[in-house]
Formats: C-alpha cells, structure tokens, sequence
C-alpha cells in the first residue's frame, strides 16, 4: 500500500491551481441520468470518487466519453437506462453513490438503492432523502438492504420541509422534483456552494428552479430535460486545505481559480486565527499574515458558516498556534479520527463530548501515522508540512478520493513530500 513521506519545515511558496470541486462533480454527474442528451461538463477533477461514480452510471446505462486534449472535460450520455439498480458492492464505497436515486425514480418510475451505511465520521443516514421522495409521491421499501423506490404514475410536485439542512437530501430532491408533476418546494434546504451549481446545470438542461442557494428551493416540474455545457465550480474545500498548508509553513501561496466568496465563516475564523486571504488578479493570495497564529475558536455549521470538512485541517492549524482554541464539531457524530494521530505528532489535544480543547505547542514533530477519511488524512499533511523531521502517512487511498494530484500541487510549491509503494 502506498504511503506519503513529508519531510516538514520548508514555507510553501508559489502558486497552486484549484481543481474543480468533488462535492460538486459528483451530483452534476447523478443528473446526468435524467435526460437522454448528452451532458457535457468541463472541469471535472481527476479523483477516485468521480471515477467511483464513472462505475456506477455505467452500470445504470450512462456512457461516458472524454473531451479531445481537456482534462476534465467528459460528457456522460444515457440514451437509455440499463439497469434500476444501484448495486452494494458500487455504493459501499462512496455514499456520493446514493445521488442516483432521486434522478432514477424521476426518470424511469423506479429505483433500487443499496442503503450507503455508515462511514468514519458518523452513520450518516438517509432518512430525509427518503422522506423528501415519499412527498413527491414515491412509495419506499426496504427490501434486503435496498432502498426500493416507485412512482410508477410518476413523482408529483409537493411541500417538502427539511428538519435539518441536508446537503444530499436538497440535491436528491431538486433532481427528482425537476422531473414532477407540478410545483416543489423545499424549505429548510442546504445553501452550499455545490446546491447552486447543481442548480444552475439543471436549468441548463432545461429546469426551473429558482432560490438555491437559499434556505427555499422552488422547482416547476417540466416533463423532460435536455442536454447541456456546464463547468464545475472550483472546489473550496480543497482551496481552503492549501491556504492552511500555506499559513501552517509560514508561508503565502496563490490559489488560482479559488473563490474566497465560497469560503463562508471560513474566512473570518481563518484570519482572526493569523492568516491573511486577498483576492487578487492571480488569484487567492493565501498564507501567514504578519504576526503568528493565534489560537482562535471554530464551530462547525451548515453553509455559510464553518466546513465540516475544514475542520481537521483548522485542528492541524491550531496545533501550532499561540494559545488555546475550541474546536467544535455540530454536524457530523465521529469527525476527531485525527486527533489521536496528530498527539502522536505532539499535539496537545483533550476531546470533551463534541468539542476538542486545543492547547498550542511551539512545534510538531514527525512521525509514523494512519489516514482514517478524507479530510483528516490530509490534516496529517498539513501537520507533517510543519512538523520538524520526517513524517510518515499510511493507508493515504482517502487522500486519493478528494485531492487531484495532491503531492504534485504541494511539491510545486516548495513541500518536500512524496509517495512511496
Ligand atoms: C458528496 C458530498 O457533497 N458530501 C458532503 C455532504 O455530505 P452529505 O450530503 O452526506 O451531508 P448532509 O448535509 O446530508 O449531512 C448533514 C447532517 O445531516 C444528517 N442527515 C443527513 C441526511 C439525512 O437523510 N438524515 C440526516 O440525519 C447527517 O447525518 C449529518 O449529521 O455534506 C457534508 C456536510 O457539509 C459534507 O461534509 C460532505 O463532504
Ligand atoms: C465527507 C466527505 O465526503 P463524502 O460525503 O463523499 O463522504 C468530504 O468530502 O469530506
């Protein structure tokens, strides 16, 4: 199994380019399901999920062809649907997989899809998708481990309220009420960056959908889509992990095609904690402000407010900084995986119920670590860039999933970091 050597210390400078964003990708790529035109999409990262969800529309039927000299240009076409089914075996390895439900039922009346199940950072269930799809008129079973889903007269436009702002549950249903009967509306929806690009491609495709973006979503059904051009916006997240990795360094390095607009509370908390973010013709120029890092509070929230999945790259973060910070986790049930992997680092870190008391330290020092998920393998990284000596990162297949040629990026802007078999 491969690994990540980094040998930490060195201020990153230079320029990274942002890719386009996973979390985007992957619902844009579900939508393609719903249309037989071909939909060609631009921008498209090169990660081990999108090549997950590659497998998985193939299976129901979509093709996908790529676009002469682009890298991450391809268009996913499905003349016709193949197959109902989304199948354990493609599912259990990205709970992305799961987007294809609503766009199946909206197009063919029915769909089979295994329940994704839990995953490190919590059990993560899809009672809202499902009973966001029993409004438009589905009926749902479970049946063996599969979520069985009819509408065999078709889905019909309903009042949808969300309890809680679920990402997936707002894509899903925007997807399935573009193809309803009638008028939806989803109050309470999610507002994240990747809802209104989902958005903007399905009206692309011929949609009506207006508000995303906003807690109230309103979708006018219209009986087929086409086929459409959309580029994926960039990917904030990943913008954010490289600002971080800047700031942890003692370095400023420009983020080309990152959006600072996208970066919600992130920006506030990132330079109340030392940083500075300007935007510039470049880019995002991102690193260490003048003074050091300041041990400074984070809680996570639905958009605009805090990533969930900047926190353990904030966590890393705040293991160097002077003086204390309180970081607390609202969304997700098990998202401290890294903590006991950054203490062997020599973090100082004390885990309360949901929140972790970290006590900054004047430097981390490299050694042998496990990747757990996505986000908190690449907190590692980030630690690693600062920590004195040689680090050392196993089972980096997570990294893989979210992060387009990671060691590349960073190597390129000074890191000393490289994979190993
Ligand atoms: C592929 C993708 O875009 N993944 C992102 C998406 O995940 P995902 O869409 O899975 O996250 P959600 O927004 O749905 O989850 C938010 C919270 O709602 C809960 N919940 C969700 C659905 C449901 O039916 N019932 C329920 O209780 C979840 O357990 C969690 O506590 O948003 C998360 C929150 O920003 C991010 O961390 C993920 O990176
Ligand atoms: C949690 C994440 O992804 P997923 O929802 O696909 O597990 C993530 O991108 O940090």
């Amino acid at each position: 199994m491969d690994r990540i050597l980094i040998r930490g210390g060195v201020p990153l400078r230079g320029t990274v380019e942002i890719s386009g964003a996973k979390n985007a990708a992957l619902p844009i790529m579900a939508a393609s399901l719903l249309t037989n035109e071909p939909l060609q999409l631009h921008n498209v990262p090169d990660l081990a999920d999108i090549a997950s969800m590659q497998r998985l529309l193939q299976h129901l039927g979509v093709s996908a062809t790529y676009v002469a000299g682009e890298p991450g240009g391809i268009v996913l076409h499905a003349p016709e649907i193949l197959s109902d089914t989304a199948p354990y075996d493609l599912v259990r390895k990205m709970r992305a997989s799961v987007l294809v439900l609503g766009p199946l039922v909206a197009r063919t009346g029915q769909a089979r899809v295994s329940l994704p199940g839990g995953c490190a950072i919590g059990p993560r269930p899809i009672d809202l998708h499902l009973m966001g799809l029993e409004r438009l008129g589905a009926t749902i079973e479970l049946v063996e481990g599969y979520v069985q889903a009819r509408a065999p007269q078709g889905l019909k436009g309903a009042e949808i309220r969300l309890p809680q702002p679920s990402v997936g549950a707002t894509e899903n249903l925007m997807m399935a009420a573009a193809l309803a009967k009638g008028a939806t509306v989803i109050a309470g929806a999610a507002r994240e960056p990747e809802i209104v690009d989902l958005a903007d491609c399905l009206n692309a495709m011929g949609a009506k959908i207006t508000g995303a973006g906003t807690s109230f979503i309103e979708i006018e059904g219209v009986p087929a889509l086409h086929g459409a051009v959309h580029r994926i916006i960039p990917d904030r997240i990943e913008a954010g992990t490289y600002a971080m990795a800047a700031a942890i360094t003692g370095g400023r390095i420009v983020l080309g095609n990152a959006r600072l607009d996208f970066f919600g509370a992130a920006k506030e908390v990132l330079e109340e904690a030392g940083m500075m973010l300007e935007e510039t013709d470049d880019g995002l120029v991102a690193g260490l402000a003048d003074g050091g890092l300041r041990g400074t509070d984070a809680m996570t929230r639905p958009f605009p407010g805090f990533a969930t999945d900047l926190q353990a790259q904030f966590m890393a973060l705040m293991c160097v900084a002077d003086g204390a910070a309180m970081i607390t986790e609202t969304i997700f049930e098990n998202r401290f995986m890294h903590v006991p992997e950054l203490a062997r680092l020599g973090a100082r870190i004390n885990v309360h119920g949901a929140s972790a008391l970290v006590r900054g330290v004047k430097e981390l020092k490299g050694a042998p670590v496990m990747a757990t998920d996505l986000r908190a393998s690449v907190s590692l990284v980030l630690a690693g860039l600062a920590a004195k000596g040689q680090t050392e990162i196993n089972r980096i297949y997570h990294l893989d999933r979210g992060y387009e040629r990671l060691e590349e990026k960073l190597g390129a802007v000074g890191a000393q970091i490289e994979r190993v078999p």
